[in-house]
Order: C-alpha cells, then structure tokens, then sequence
C-alpha cells in the first residue's frame, strides 16, 4: 500500500474508532513492508494530520464550497491530508499533494466528490494567502491555537500564566518531533560499549548530558529492528524521566515501592540502580498493564521485580511502614509530553487540572504511610500544570508536618539549586517532568 492511501486508512480509525495514534501507527507500519522513507512519509502524515486538528479544517473552510460536517469523513480525511501536505510539508511538490488525493479520492469515493477535492485542494495551492490567521494582538488565543494546534481552552490558561512569549515558545515546541531518548541497561552493558553497538546498528546517538546512562538517538532504523532492544541492552525512556529514579536513589538491598509503575520504565530503572538486589514492587491499578512491566523487566535481565496490581490510594493497608524509599510516579494530565504523542492533546480537557490533583494527593498520603522513618518519598508526574505539581506537594507537607521537602538539585547535573524541579521542553529540552524528594523524619 502507498504511503498516503496507508496515512488515510490510520488516520480513518483515529477519528472513526478513537484509536490512539502511535499504537495504530505501529500496528499498521509492522503490518505493511514500506521503504524506510514511506515510513518516515506515512508517520509524518498521519502525526501531522491529527496534530493540526482544527487548524486544518478552518484552512479548508477557506477553499470548500460545503460546510466540512456534511462531507463524508473518508473523504474528509483524503482533504486534510492534502491540506497539511500543501500549507505544512514543504518538500512536497503541491502539484502531487492534489494529484495523490485526487487519486485516492478516485479509489474511496465517486465522481462528484472527485471533482470536489480536486476543486478545492487545487484552489488552496493556487490561493494559500486565502486563509490568513488571526492578528495576533486583537485575538491572541485564536492565532495561538491556530497557528500552534492547540485547544484553546490550554492556550487560553497557558496565555494566562506564561504570558504570550513563553507561551508561543511552549505551543512552537509541543509541534517539533521530539528526538528519541534510549536508557542503557547498566545490568548488561556499559554506554559506551552501547553506543559503539548502535552504530553498528544503524543508529546515529551521542550520550545524554543529563545522566550517566542516557543516549539521545539522532538518526535510527525502525526500533524493531534495533537489536540491542530485543537483546535487553536498553530501554526507551526520557532524559526527564531518567532522573526521577536518580532523585530517589534507591541503594541495592533496600525494599523500594514504585506505586504507579506501569509499563515499568522507572521500575526498571531502580532495578538496575540496585544492581537487582534488594526488593522491588512495582504496583498499578491495571492488571494488563503490569504484563508490560513484567515483559520489559524480562527482556532488561531483571528478576528482582514484584508486580501487584492494586489502587495506590490504598497502599498504606498493607505496607505501612515498610518501605526504605516510595516513589509516586502520579497519574497526571500529561501536558509535559505533548510534543510526544501529537494526538494527546485534543483528548485533554480543563476538568484534569480539577479532578486529577485529588487523586494525586491521595496517591502521596497513602504512599507516604508505607516509607519507614528516615526514608524517602519522590513525586513526580510528567506536567508543567502547578495545580498537579508544587500544590500537591504543599499541600502535603502542609497535612504531613513529618515529612520535609529535600532539595532535588544536588541529584541533577551542573549546579541546579533547584527545590522542587520542573522541566521544560523549550527551557531545557527533554520531557516537561515535576519531581520533587521528601524525608520522613517521624
Ligand atoms: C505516569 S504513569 C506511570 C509510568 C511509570 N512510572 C513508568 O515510568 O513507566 C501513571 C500510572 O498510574 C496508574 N494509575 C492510575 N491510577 C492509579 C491508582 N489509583 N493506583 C495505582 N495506579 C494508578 C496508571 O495506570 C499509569 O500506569
């Protein structure tokens, strides 16, 4: 299958079955044998295309004759492909984006509705300057939203706390494709001997300058055909993620909880900081997910990881008092990691920012039970929102005076003085992450 007729059937069962995007993706590239360039060609239409979301549909809106909700969704779809190739991908010649999407429309749908987007893809390539956006001044969350693919309820809270600068800067980064982050397995390799390994492999990374065993992979094949992934010698995970484990430091011997662990890269990662020694339990609501931390434990050489799926608000009534170190590793909204998953955002609304910090606080007060005097508790989530970061932590100390906040910037690199830490994708380019280490001194 051609790469744009495959982009359309993925991003169809996006929209028509509210499938994720990545799991779809992959499900379809393993499925169908594309040269490494369709693939690269297929991704970045199907990513770019949900992505842009509205934005495409109000470029279209300029150019289509018929409101857009009347015209049949394959068909839709065949337009906002096209769309994104003509105003998005520069390298394509826009010649071809109409003549593909008139041939697709040829194989989906009927005379008329050839014509149709044949009329209007090719009116859009002769007139872009049609749809100009909105003025920045006069309507500052339109042209944000527009511009950048966001909701405008986020531009319109980040616009509020950020300003317009640091707010354009975040929206501009969330579009730029993240590169990919690879942690060494220490258990089995050291990074160096790793790196030499991968470009062996075909890939092109250098090491993370956030932790000892981050490698940033710049240029690579396909991940499934990486063997040093099937062979155990790494992990993908984040530079930011990587650094919760380091925060909380687990030491080998030790009985740590890792109370939200699915799909196990944190849980993982302690393992191997321990050297496999000691007690590891990584627990998660969700039986299913577990499997995957199970299977990743597996394939790293770990076998000192115990699975539980259990309701982490109720952690406390059974391991009270037991634990050297908890780590809560929060269910959270997730707007750290847009830039990671180009649909994600267009499935987050405002109510997270009201719902999810009540859980995240229960999680924490149960979690904190179970950490035995002097040891550590670490909360984090993968969110810039302070509603789910700094105030639950606040809020915590303030019900818990037992417990008292250590500075986490002793534990990162350079001379971070950071309190609390939270990271920015266009301040410090890895994952928006929040961490923060408490003590229980009673
Ligand atoms: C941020 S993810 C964890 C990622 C994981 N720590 C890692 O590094 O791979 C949060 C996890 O919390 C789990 N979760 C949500 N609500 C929970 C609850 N009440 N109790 C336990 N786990 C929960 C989710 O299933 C999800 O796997």
């Amino acid at each position: 299958m051609e790469a744009r007729e495959l982009a359309l059937k993925i991003v169809n069962d996006i929209e028509g079955k509210g499938a994720y995007a990545n799991i779809v993706l992959s499900r379809e590239l393993s499925r169908h044998r594309l040269t490494d360039q369709d693939r690269r060609f297929t991704t970045e239409l199907v990513y770019g295309t949900t992505k842009a979301g509205g934005t495409l549909d109000w470029l279209l809106s300029h150019y289509s004759s018929r409101p857009l909700e009347k015209v049949n969704p394959t068909i839709r779809n065949i337009l906002r492909i096209g769309m994104y190739q003509l105003f998005f991908l520069t390298k394509v010649p826009p010649s071809a984006a109409c003549n593909e999407a008139v041939n697709l429309a040829k194989k989906f749908g009927h005379a008329g509705t050839v014509k149709f987007v044949n009329a209007v893809l090719r009116n859009a390539a002769r007139s872009p300057e049609k749809a100009t956006y909105p003025d920045p001044q006069d309507e500052p969350v339109r042209y944000l939203s527009l511009k950048y693919f966001h909701p405008e309820w986020l531009v319109t809270l980040w616009l509020e706390r950020w300003g317009f600068a640091e707010c354009e800067k975040l929206l501009r980064i969330n579009n730029e494709t993240p590169p990919l982050c690879l942690r060494t397995n220490t258990l089995k390799i050291s990074r160096e001997e790793l790196l030499r390994r991968l470009e062996t492999e075909g890939a092109k990374c250098e090491a993370s300058n956030w932790t000892p065993e981050g490698i940033i992979c710049v240029e690579h094949p396909a991940l499934a055909n990486l063997p040093s992934l099937k062979d155990g010698l790494m992990q993908v995970q984040d530079e930011s993620s990587m650094l919760v484990s380091h925060v909380l430091a687990p030491q080998p011997g030790e009985f740590i909880i890792d109370a939200c662990g699915a799909p196990g890269g944190k849980s993982t990662h302690i393992a191997a900081l321990m050297n496999n020694r000691g007690r590891l339990l990584s627990t998660d609501l969700y039986d299913h997910k577990l499997k995957l931390t199970e299977e990743n434990a597996k394939r790293l050489g770990i076998t000192m990881l115990e699975t539980q799926a259990l309701d982490a608000t109720t952690l406390h009534l059974r391991y009270a008092g037991q634990a050297d170190r908890v780590l809560v590793d929060a269910p959270c909204s997730g707007l750290g990691v847009l830039r990671r998953k180009p649909d994600s955002r267009w499935r987050k609304n405002q109510a997270m920012l009201r719902d999810l910090p009540v859980l995240q606080l229960a999680i924490l007060e149960s979690a904190a039970e179970c950490v035995k005097p002097d040891g550590i508790l670490v909360y984090s989530t993968c969110t810039t929102e302070p509603e789910e970061n700094e105030q639950v932590v606040e809020e915590f100390l303030r019900r818990h005076p037992g417990y008292s906040l250590e500075p986490v910037g002793s534990y990162l690199p350079g001379e971070r003085k950071d309190r609390m830490l939270q990271l920015w994708p266009h301040v410090d380019g890895v994952d928006g992450f929040f961490i923060a280490r408490m003590k229980r001194n009673k």
